[in-house]
């Protein structure tokens, strides 16, 4: 059986707050095998972002696991997060201060090893990678639409190669235009470079469009995990909610399947 490239074994995570304790999750697993493009739905406040920051090594879970390519995600530390791990975050999170090509290029400068010249060229092979004009290396974020704003951040979270893509609802903000662009690139950038991702999306045209498998958080935990279709049909009144209605009657239009019924 081939090793997963995630893998989240009997989660918790837990905030303190006001003298008490926040569970998020609680004894939550999940398997993210290599070239899958899982997607993670649920309610608003149901700790979607915080699995994501789990994977990213970015919190430590109060108990259980949680490894990425076989290491403790917790102890990758910066530099072994950014080669494993690529973020997009949902604003693209770009550094206002730096042109489209130096935020690119911002992960190579931080190892301090790389030449200049050649830190250049690789920014400007992600730049064209996520289809970015070269007209658009020296711009400023401020300067740059919603669409091109995600494609600059997605050439920064590739910049190292990660095999491994996380997405935070990518198609936030994007007119359904340039959602569909973007959605486009995501998809063909999923098989070229053979990534395995995980992504955030409330989005349900997104999330139709490129899951090969969703899991569904609810409860603290991952209720159920499938395709579309074995999703749709699970009995929970989160997954009702969210198919059911003009969304999830356009969703079981694309699937040929009928949304269960309350
Ligand atoms: N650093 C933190 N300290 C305390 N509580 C936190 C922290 N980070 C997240 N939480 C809490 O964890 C819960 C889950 O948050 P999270 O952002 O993961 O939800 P989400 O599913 O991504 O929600 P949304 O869909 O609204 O973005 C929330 O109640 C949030 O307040």
């Amino acid at each position: 059986m081939t090793a997963a490239v995630v893998e989240i074994d009997h989660l918790w995570s837990v905030f303190r707050s006001g003298g008490m304790d926040a569970v998020v999750h609680q004894d939550l697993s999940l398997r993210i095998q290599p070239g899958e493009l899982l997607s993670i739905v649920g309610g608003s406040g149901s700790g979607k972002t915080v699995l994501l920051r789990q994977i990213l090594g970015l919190e430590t879970p109060a108990r259980g696991r949680v490894t990425v390519l076989g290491e403790a995600a917790a102890s990758m530390g910066r530099e072994g997060a950014a080669s494993r791990v690529g973020m997009l975050f949902q604003h693209g999170a770009l550094f206002s201060a730096f042109s489209v090509l130096d935020n690119i290029a911002f992960p190579l400068r931080e190892l301090q090893t790389l030449p200049a010249d050649l830190i250049h060229d690789v920014a400007m092979v992600k730049l064209r990678m996520v289809g970015l004009d070269t007209s658009a290396a020296h711009k400023m974020p401020a300067d740059l639409s919603g669409g091109m704003i995600k494609r600059a951040a997605l050439a920064r979270a590739l910049v190292m190669d990660p095999p491994l893509l996380l997405l935070d609802e990518p198609t936030a903000g994007l007119d359904p235009g340039s959602a569909d662009e973007f959605c486009a690139l995501l998809q063909s950038l999923h098989q070229e470079l053979g990534l395995t991702v995980v992504m955030v999306t409330h989005d349900l045209d997104t999330l139709l469009e490129l899951s090969t498998r969703i899991a569904v958080v609810a409860d603290k935990h991952i209720v159920t995990e499938g395709t579309a279709a074995q999703v749709m049909a699970y009995p929970h009144p989160f997954i009702q909610e969210y198919f059911l209605g003009e969304r999830g009657r356009r969703a079981s239009t694309l699937l040929h399947t009928t949304p269960p019924t309350s």
